[in-house]
């Protein structure tokens, strides 16, 4: 039986309406691929309080968590994870990568442009067709 993972990943928009993508490290489990920041519920946590942690501790920042944009599950080779995506806003600071290679404020119709990891892809296209 594969591993399963439960993790929530937020959606930041600024005020001239880009996203926040975060690229995964060499190191991290799916590497290099594009992000929304994130990780995984603790038990416990409800998903918005998980992913105002996450965003703390990987970006040193504080959100406020939204609606809900996607609930997808997705089958890597060797985990599945059901990923969880909201709207949120910095309430506190600006997002500064602890752990990632490389991080971007994007605008929505170039979101497509950035190799995304595939759990990401509905929650992408969600958000692209917003404009
Ligand atoms: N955070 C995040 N993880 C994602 C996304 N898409 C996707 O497939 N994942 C996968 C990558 C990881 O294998 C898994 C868990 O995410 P994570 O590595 O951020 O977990 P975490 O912050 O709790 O990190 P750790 O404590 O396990 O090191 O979810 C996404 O958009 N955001
Ligand atoms: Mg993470």
């Amino acid at each position: 039986m594969k591993k399963q993972v439960h993790v929530v990943g937020a959606i930041i928009e600024n005020e001239h309406n880009e996203i926040f993508c975060a690229k995964r490290s060499p190191e991290m489990t799916l590497p290099n691929y594009w992000e929304f920041p994130g990780g995984k519920i603790e038990s416990g946590e409800t998903p918005e309080g998980a992913l105002a942690r996450e965003i703390k501790e990987e970006l040193n920042c504080t959100i406020s968590v939204g609606e809900k944009v996607e609930d997808t599950t997705y089958e890597y080779e060797t985990f599945i994870v059901r990923l969880e995506t909201y709207k949120a806003n910095l309430v506190d600071g600006q997002p500064i990568a602890i752990e990632h290679a490389e991080t971007k404020w994007v605008k929505r119709d170039e979101l497509t442009q950035l190799d995304f990891a595939p759990a990401d892809i509905p929650a992408v296209e969600k958000i692209v067709k917003e404009i």
